[in-house]
């Protein structure tokens, strides 16, 4: 029999932390049976991967949220990417990995380099700083905009949009319906900035809109493309390199390692992807019964994947609950795993080195100055504040 868990995951206590709740699942079975949602979950690093690497029985196409895209109308049109199956889910893929090419991403290295060099400039000087408003959204709201061909205004609309994404694959709770009132006006914005018109030529969006156009999309499907990258491409990289900081000024030894040597921030921001990963769960939904570790799940259930959960598994990691910036943090799945991995990973991971490099070159340490404010999301896990005091060299 599948062993019942009555946790609820979206409960704002849960949420705010998560870890006690993930080690109980963890260790109550390879698969659970959520009482509450009525939903199974799997919270162990084999069950995960081996559950985002069969996207044959744990499908996308019924939506990656708590909600069966077979029973309830989604808030919004399906993404062709992330709320598809193959084939169609190939073609789109396809599609954007042309324009998010890897040389396209090396591409931006120099730009990106010199704002962050800007920005830290800015900042040299004061040593009360917001780790989140001054770093972590400061960088990923001007290089991102920028690099996609959105205009100057109109960007604030931008993490209300995703907050109400994240929050959306949740149950119907309070954080999103928060979520949807704050993000009311974000939604005919960025409607309208996924269109060719809005999107200024050169930027990733106008070639999103020609590759798709070559691929034998309409202008419409192409538009669907472009919103995929305004979904997904701020909350989770202003999460990212927000946790990033956090756990340099939790762990002063880790910030020293660093600082000795920062040509370790790329490794630094892969640790922070695993050990406080910027996107927590999402669901799949069996297509067949499936014998998963001697229980049977039967077809159209919504499965609920605790990716944070899988990269803290003392079954596949040494010391998995310490923050360690020299560990191989490769094989965990804060990125996804297998066909839906994320298409943007290579962009995420340019950002964190950056920002994270610069930081190593021009403070000798970074401490907290005051209790971080935590963003609670049915999704993301990332915080609203961040009070850091900044000794600079
Ligand atoms: C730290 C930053 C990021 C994290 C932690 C993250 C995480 C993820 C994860 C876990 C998935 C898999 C979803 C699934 O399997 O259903 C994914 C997919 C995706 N990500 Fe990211 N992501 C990040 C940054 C980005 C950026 C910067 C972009 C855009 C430029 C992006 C665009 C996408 C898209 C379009 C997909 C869907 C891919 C598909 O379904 O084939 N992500 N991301
Ligand atoms: C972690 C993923 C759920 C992030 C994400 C969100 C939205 C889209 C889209 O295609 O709209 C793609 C990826």
């Amino acid at each position: 029999t599948v062993p019942v868990s009555q946790i609820d995951p979206f409960d704002e206590t849960v949420l705010a932390d998560p870890y006690p709740a993930h080690r109980e699942l963890r260790d109550l079975g390879a698969v659970v049976w959520l009482e509450r949602y009525r939903v199974w979950g799997m919270a162990r690093h084999e069950q995960v991967e081996a559950a985002l690497n069969d996207p044959q029985t744990f499908c996308s196409a019924r939506g990656v949220g708590l909600s069966d895209f077979h029973k309830e109308k989604p808030w919004r049109p399906p993404s062709l990417l992330l709320e598809a199956d193959p084939p169609d889910h190939t073609r789109a893929r396809h599609t954007i990995t042309q324009v998010l090419s890897p040389v396209a991403v090396r591409g931006l290295r120099e730009a990106f380099t010199a704002e962050a060099s800007a920005l830290f400039d800015r900042l040299a000087g004061r040593t009360a700083i917001d780790g989140v408003r001054d770093i972590a959204e400061a960088f990923p709201l001007t290089v991102f905009p920028d690099v996609v061909g959105l205009p100057p205004d109109g960007r604030e609309h931008l993490l209300p949009y995703g907050g109400l994404v994240f929050n959306g694959f949740g149950p119907r709770n309070r954080l999103f319906l928060d979520a949807l009132a704050r993000a009311e006006h974000a939604r005919d914005w960025i409607a309208a900035h996924c269109r060719r018109e809005n999107l200024a030529d050169g930027g990733l969006g106008a070639q999103i809109h020609r590759t798709a156009a070559a691929e034998g999309y309409t202008a419409a499907d192409a538009a669907l493309l472009v919103r995929s990258f305004l979904s997904a491409g701020v909350d989770t990289t202003v999460h990212g390199i927000g946790n990033a900081l956090l756990c340099l000024a939790e762990n002063p030894d880790q910030f020293r390692v660093l600082r000795a040597d920062p040509t370790q921030a790329r490794k630094a921001f892969e640790e922070t992807i695993r050990y406080e990963s910027p996107v927590q769960t999402f669901f799949r939904t069996t297509t067949r019964d499936v014998d998963v570790a001697g229980a049977t799940i039967p077809a159209g259930e919504k499965v609920l994947l605790f990716l944070a959960a899988a990269n803290r598994d003392p079954r596949r990691w040494e010391a998995a609950d310490t923050y360690d910036i020299t560990r191989k943090a490769s094989g965990h799945v804060g990125f996804g795993f297998g066909v839906h991995a994320c298409v943007g990973q290579m962009l995420a991971r340019l950002e964190g080195e950056i920002v994270l490099t610069e930081l190593a070159r021009r403070a000798e340490a970074i401490e907290l100055a005051g209790p971080p404010k935590r963003q609670l999301s049915n999704t993301l896990r990332g915080l609203d504040s961040l009070p850091l005091s900044v000794a600079w060299v």
